[in-house]
């Protein structure tokens, strides 16, 4: 069996005295979309943020247990958070392009990375964009300001700024909450082609986005891990009735 890429193990985590997250240990693995659901508050996105240490952020955080990526420790004082970053990129809920050209949004982290060579820029430029699926959509106007994209494509833009840096896996906080069906559905597809090169984390509300791209799902109550399994088993054949209230509408 492969290593996980990430690995959580016992992790607490407390904003000043309330403990937001209880325990959680969970392995996810190379190459898969792993989806977190869970009622409003129960610690989807604190955990998500844990994974590359965004939490770091928030003055009152503290955190007990273990996070390991690629076995190594991700709070080891030693670790450079900028390179684990640039490893595990974030993409959130609204899109938040810079406001600059498109073409300065994606080459925007290589620059900072110390990329200055322009034929090599391009190059990054348009295999994020083609990754991203919104190169054939944007490839005569680089120069445009990224805020007149809509705000599907501000999204698949966003997406490519994160890949322009090559990062091993993307964590995605709700990216379709603000969308519309078409430009939801063109992101639930690009996950689908993304996971052939990248491990992807996602919160989502919505239990059928879960169950269309999520090969694991993890469901979250309250700060615990309540279930983690296969999507399908997760959904059709919950093991906690927590999950199965959950899973069927009983509560939200
Ligand atoms: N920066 C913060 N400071 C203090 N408490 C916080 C902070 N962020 C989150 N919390 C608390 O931690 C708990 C978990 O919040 P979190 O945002 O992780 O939940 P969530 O499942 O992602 O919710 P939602 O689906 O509504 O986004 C909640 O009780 C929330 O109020």
């Amino acid at each position: 069996m492969m290593n996980p890429v990430l690995q959580a193990k016992g992790l607490d985590l407390w904003y000043g005295d309330h403990q937001a997250l209880h325990s959680i240990s969970l392995d996810i693995f190379e190459k898969t979309v792993v989806a977190l659901i869970g009622p409003s508050g129960c610690g989807k996105s604190t955990f998500l943020k844990t994974l590359n240490r965004m939490n770091d952020l928030v003055d009152s955080v503290r955190v007990e247990g273990d996070v390991l990526y690629e076995s190594h420790d991700i709070f080891d004082p030693i670790l450079d958070v900028n390179d684990l970053r640039k490893e595990i990129g974030m993409v959130f809920q609204k899109p938040n392009p810079f406001p600059m050209s498109i073409y300065d949004n994606i080459a925007y982290g290589p620059r900072i990375h110390g990329i200055k060579n322009k034929r090599v820029l391009d190059q990054i430029v348009e295999q994020a964009l083609k990754d991203a699926a919104l190169w054939d959509e944007v490839h005569d106007r680089l120069k445009k300001s990224a805020l007149s994209l809509s705000g599907g494509q501000q999204q698949r833009l966003c997406i490519a700024r994160a890949l322009a840096i090559q990062p091993k896996v993307l964590l995605m906080d709700e990216p379709t909450s603000a969308l519309d069906p078409i430009s939801t559905a063109k992101i639930e597809e690009l996950i689908d082609q993304l996971k052939t090169k990248y491990t992807i984390v996602i919160v989502t509300h919505n239990m059928q986005q879960a169950m269309r791209i999520a090969d694991q799902t993890a469901f979250f109550l309250m700060g615990e891990l309540i279930e983690f399994n296969d999507t399908q088993e997760l959904f059709l054949r919950p093991q906690d009735p927590r999950t199965s209230d959950y899973v069927n509408g009983r509560f939200g």
